[in-house]
């Protein structure tokens, strides 16, 4: 059967204290309860940095240049209903504080606490990359 591929972007906002910026999928949504990088789905005709750029203002309310998303790494997993391609990028500079504009909970989390947190099963795979690049720190 062919498979449905979803391609989403998403960012792992890093604060000066290095740690990692998490958001909780709200009551109603898919996979509700869980802790997620911001981001989301293309919008027909976006480059996927313009997607991550309007997310992050819509989601946040930061405004984030395009030279200060730099790639991590990608996820590619499959859910009972569809395969997720999710590129992940690192931002460390961004105008703006952030806040939760849809409502949802933030929560700036140290790498080594990242496992505290349940996460979609395709995210999973990605923490070891941000805890390479960021060190295992978990206060
Ligand atoms: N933004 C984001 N989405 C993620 C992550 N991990 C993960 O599996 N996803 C999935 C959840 C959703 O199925 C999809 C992102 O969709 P979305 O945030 O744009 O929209 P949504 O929840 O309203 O979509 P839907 O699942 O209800 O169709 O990617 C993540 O770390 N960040």
């Amino acid at each position: 059967m062919a498979v449905k591929l979803v391609f989403v972007v998403a960012c792992a906002l890093v604060d000066q204290d290095n740690r990692i910026l998490l958001a909780e999928r709200p009551e109603g949504k898919s996979l509700a309860g869980l802790w997620e990088f911001p981001g989301g789905k293309l919008e027909p005709g976006e480059r996927p940095e313009e997607t991550l750029i309007r997310e992050l203002h819509e989601e946040l309310g930061i405004t984030v240049e395009e030279p200060c998303l730099a790639p991590l790494t990608f996820a590619s997993h499959t859910y009972e209903t569809f395969h997720l391609f999710m590129p992940l990028w690192v931002c460390r500079r961004w105008q703006g504080s952030v806040r939760g504009r849809e409502g949802q909970r933030l929560a700036w989390v140290k790498p080594g606490r990242l496992r505290d947190y349940p996460m979609p099963a395709a995210d999973e795979p990605l923490i070891p990359f941000l805890t390479e690049l960021l060190g295992e720190a978990r206060d």
